[in-house]
């Protein structure tokens, strides 16, 4: 295993836990979030994780939902992944929404609800020019491949979609 990058973090709220990888291998760290909160179905909430950060030049961090808590409840993030940027000093937040269309979903101080990624990235030049290089797969995109949804049938009153273009032409 490659050796661990130091980021240097500030804790906000000072009895957080520091955030920690479930396992040796994980990408992510789990944030959780001071504040306890209640959101009703399609409720959102920017709620405060406790911590900032000084991520090393060439870094930035990726907030991204857990996938638990998607599944069981149906909790995503609006903006998922979040970026963290290397300059950013400020408390990491996290927007949540509640997609479940039924139930509220509460959560209570410390919980955790969302895990950091922390990535290298490059930064570019854009150099404009009048015509891009061809490529095999040109303009095509959203579908082009095929095994997309189609969306607006009905069964015993209710709406479906269903994944019909892989069966096209077989
Ligand atoms: O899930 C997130 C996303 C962003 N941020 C913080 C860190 C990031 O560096 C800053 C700005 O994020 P972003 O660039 O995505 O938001 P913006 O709407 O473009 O704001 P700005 O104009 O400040 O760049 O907000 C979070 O704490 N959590
Ligand atoms: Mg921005």
């Amino acid at each position: 295993m490659r050796n661990p990058v130091d980021v240097l973090i500030r804790r906000v709220d000072p009895e957080v836990p520091i955030p920690a990888y479930g396992h040796p291998g994980d990408a992510g760290a789990d944030l959780v979030t001071t504040e306890a909160a209640e959101l009703a179905p399609g409720e959102r909430a920017v709620l405060p994780t406790g911590v900032s950060v000084a991520l090393p030049d060439g870094y930035a961090a990726f907030v991204h939902p857990r996938s638990g808590l998607a599944a069981r409840c149906g909790v995503a993030l609006v903006n998922a992944p979040g970026t963290v940027d290397a300059g950013y000093r400020g408390e990491i937040k996290v927007i949540v929404v509640n997609l479940d269309p039924r139930e509220s979903v509460r959560f209570e101080r410390f919980d955790r609800i969302a895990q950091l990624v922390v990535q290298q990235v490059e930064k570019v030049r854009f150099h404009e020019v009048a015509e891009l290089p061809g490529s095999a797969r040109a303009e095509g995109g959203f579908g082009s491949t095929g095994g997309h949804a189609a969306v607006g049938g009905t069964q015993g009153g209710n709406r479906y979609a269903s994944v019909v273009s892989d069966r096209e032409g077989q």
